[in-house]
């Protein structure tokens, strides 16, 4: 999250699953990894900024089927169903600018706009969260008379 309270998203490319819909940057947890390492090593990977650890606030998860809503997925689900969680984490300090490594396309988005974007099905309840989560961080700098957190909702 920048300073002005706008998120960074990223755009799937094309020929992957939910190809050309916004999703919050992350990647997968490797062995051995904790979800907070991956984290780190995914924003380094593809949008080559550094994070600590430490500044990653835990948001809220969404869970699912892997590949719902996609021709994937319903090929799955002819075979035992594999899910997917996906855990959302806030940042608002890291080292470099965010640029997509990988070819793709990012873009900061106010908050409030998120939930209009065409996402795949689990980004829209983490938008939810983050809103959530927002709102609250607004309503905590608002009783200790801290302009601290824009809130734009
Ligand atoms: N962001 C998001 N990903 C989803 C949803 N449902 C679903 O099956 N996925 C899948 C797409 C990807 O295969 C996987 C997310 O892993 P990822 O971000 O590492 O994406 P990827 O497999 O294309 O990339 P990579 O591991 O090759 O770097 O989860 C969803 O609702 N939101």
């Amino acid at each position: 999250m920048a300073p002005d309270g706008r998120i960074l998203l990223q755009k799937r490319p094309a020929h992957t699953m939910h190809g050309g819909l916004w999703e919050f940057p992350g990647g997968k947890v490797d062995p051995g990894e904790s979800a907070e390492q991956a984290a780190v090593r995914e924003m380094e990977e593809e949008l080559g900024v550094v994070l600590k650890p430490e500044d990653l606030v835990p948001v809220g998860f969404a869970s699912g089927a892997l590949g719902a809503d996609t021709e994937e997925g319903s090929s799955q689900e002819r075979s035992p169903m594999r899910g997917i969680v996906i855990l959302l984490y806030l940042c608002r300090s890291w080292q470099g600018v965010p640029a997509p490594r990988e070819g793709g396309e990012a873009g900061w988005f106010e908050s409030q706009a998120i939930a209009d974007l065409a996402m795949p099905p689990l980004d829209y309840p983490l938008a939810s969260a983050l809103k959530v989560r927002l709102s609250a961080d607004f309503e905590k700098s608002h009783e200790l008379g801290v302009d601290r957190v824009r809130f734009p909702f």
